[in-house]
């Protein structure tokens, strides 16, 4: 009795000390931030505590049902995952171009101006990215390439780099093409489906593992997959992980493979998972390993044997170990999957609520493949004839930015220029790049900012003066000007020019400056020759639901589009894409 008595003083004296400890740093931030002379927001809890990221949603959704400001505060308004999601435009209109979050354990500033925050990306070395918040992604070895920074990220970009390359590309194109078509073959086979999500995941995954491990799988549908073969199970085993990755994260793979804790079945099939990718990760090291001691890997140019030689490089300064080899091998997967699977459901969303898009869509696949079957597809001459495709891209990620970017300070103040006001920012703050007041700004890009409507990236011959100078230089009045979907007017595709963004600092999907996405390009064929194969012979819809009208279901997908948009894992996605059933069929 008197243990417990004692346990329970201890527990309740440490979260005093916890509390007063919080209290105490929050005042120190408080008075740091001040010192920016800036709009400030005050919030208990820090964005990142690992605890508060696994139940920060649930907490939140039981304080908003309290009365007036107990339920209505700084709390529920900021201090969750994806809360700028929800607050959109809100925080920056109310604030002005900067604002600071201050929280217990960093200020955490925001920034929408766009000549600020290409200033900011430019010094990436006074503002470097806060790998902090990479650093969870250290679960199965590293430093790797996100986590990393100074001469060791260098090492590792350079290894990564020189593997994605225009031959690695090529190769995306075709298995891109050829998942494609078996995914729209096996979405056609059951004409009603929901499994959207989980399949376009499958692809996706199936495509990084051909292109950067050297593993080829077919297409298997969702609950058609069981893993049968070795090499199935490594998909499975990832798809696992990508599932449950804040939990792991949170916990460490180690907790679920500790065999005398008594772990829930779900957890142990976690468990199962982190052992089984654990193994195949090392299997296909140690063959690339052992293929580069025969001297038998001249001529692959893969990411793992790429990481291989790396591993092998005696060069200081030039060599991985093999747990950085390991790291790269997760953060890769993870980074190269998750964000493209993601973004394809989105869009297949957006065109089952706009037939006139994908009309659009499809008569530019038609005109540049012709009847070619995917294999005949040809990644030099074809892709860049994609700019409809490519449109579809640049618009659903400007709507829909899947990852979130942390930058700070580091050790230093820094200044950054802020519409004509230089702002002293105190070390070790936190910058946020404000994408979403950003992407949907008017004065950017046009009163229609919020809609979905890819014309806008393609001018046509109506803009043609401009457009034969520069892209870029086309105004915002000649964008709004694009070519008439409804009517498909629009058929002198020679004119069609795929526009850049508005500004640099005005699009942020794939990052800027030295840290920005190296796999910009593999996502970008990907995404074409996936498009390509679903959408020019095939058409998606809603299904309807008793006597709906064509207009009603098109409001009813985009009202769930935006009612299910949130960070589920680490980035953005539809939620539950399952639970609006979708209709698959031929337009041949
Ligand atoms: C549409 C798909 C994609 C989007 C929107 C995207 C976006 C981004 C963004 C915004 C960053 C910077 C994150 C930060 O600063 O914290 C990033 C980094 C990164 N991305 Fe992507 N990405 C995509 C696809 C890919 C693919 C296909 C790969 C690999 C095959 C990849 C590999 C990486 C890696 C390794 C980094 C870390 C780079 C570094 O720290 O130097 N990404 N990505």
């Amino acid at each position: 009795m008197a243990s417990i008595l004692l346990g329970l003083w201890v527990v309740v004296a440490l979260g005093f000390a916890w509390t007063g400890y919080s209290g105490y740093c929050l005042y120190i931030n408080y008075l740091q931030a001040c010192e920016m002379g800036i709009p400030i927001r005050i919030i208990p809890i820090d964005h990142l505590n690992k605890m508060w990221l696994l139940v920060d949603k649930q907490i939140v959704s039981l304080v908003r049902r309290l009365p007036g400001v107990l339920g209505k505060n700084n709390l529920t308004r900021f201090n969750y995952r994806g809360w700028h999601e929800h607050d959109r435009m809100r925080a920056h209109d109310e604030m002005g171009d900067a604002f600071v979050l201050v929280t217990p354990s960093h200020n955490w500033l925001y920034i929408a101006d766009p000549d600020a925050l290409i200033s900011m990306y430019r010094r990436g070395k006074d503002f470097p990215r806060w790998v902090e918040i990479t650093k969870m992604l250290d679960v199965f070895g590293g430093p790797n390439i996100a986590t990393a920074s100074g001469e060791q990220w260098r090492t590792h970009r350079k290894v990564v780099q020189s593997s994605l390359n225009e031959r690695c590309n090529a190769l995306v194109w075709s298995e891109a093409a050829s998942l494609g078509d078996q995914m729209a073959r096996h979405w056609a086979s059951k004409r009603m489906f929901t499994s959207v999500g989980e399949d376009v995941r499958t692809v996706s995954l199936n495509i990084l593992c051909k292109a950067c491990f050297g593993q080829s799988y077919a297409f298997q549908g969702h609950n058609d997959s069981v893993p049968t073969s070795p090499s199935a199970s490594f998909r499975f085993s990832l798809l696992t992980i990508m599932e449950n990755v804040l939990l792991i994260l949170a916990l460490r793979p180690r907790f679920f493979t500790e065999p005398w804790l008594p772990l829930p079945n779900a957890w142990r099939e976690l468990s199962k998972a982190c052992i089984t990718f654990r193994e195949h990760m090392a299997n296909f090291y140690n063959q690339k390993r052992r293929l580069l001691n025969e001297n038998k890997l001249a001529g692959d140019s893969t990411l793992i044997a790429s990481l291989a030689r790396a591993s092998q490089n005696k060069e200081e300064g030039k060599s991985l170990t093999e747990s950085e080899v390991y790291g790269t091998m997760f953060v890769v997967s993870f980074a190269g999957h998750d964000t493209t699977a993601h973004l394809i459901t989105f869009a297949i969303f957006y065109l089952a609520a706009n037939s006139f898009v994908q009309d659009w869509l499809s008569n530019e696949l038609r005109r540049v493949l012709g009847h070619r079957p995917p294999q005949e597809w040809n990644y030099h001459s074809d892709f860049p004839q994609l700019k409809r495709c490519m449109a579809i891209l640049y618009e659903t990620l400007r709507v829909k930015t899947l990852v979130p970017e942390v930058k700070w300070t580091s050790d230093r103040p820094q200044s950054l220029d802020i519409k004509g006001r230089t702002l002293t920012i105190p070390p070790e703050t936190l910058v946020i790049p404000s994408y979403i007041h950003v992407h949907n700004n008017p004065r950017i890009w046009g009163a229609d900012a919020q809609e979905w409507r890819p014309a806008r990236w393609i001018a046509g011959s109506r803009t043609k003066k401009s457009i034969s100078i520069h892209p870029s230089s086309c105004t915002l009045s000649q964008r709004r000007d694009g070519p008439e979907l409804k009517s498909n007017l629009y058929d002198d595709y020679e004119e069609e020019v795929l526009l850049s963004p508005p500004s640099r600092g005005s699009y942020l999907g794939w990052s800027e400056g030295t840290r920005d996405c190296p796999g910009k390009r593999f996502s970008q064929v990907e995404w074409v020759a996936i498009m390509a194969a679903l959408f020019r012979d095939w058409k998606v819809e809603p299904r309807r639901q008793g006597n709906e009208t064509f207009t009603e279901a098109r409001t009813r997908v985009l009202n769930f589009i935006d009612k299910n948009t949130d960070y589920g894992g680490l980035l953005l996605q539809l939620m539950h894409p399952e639970s609006l059933p979708l209709v698959w069929s031929s337009t041949c």
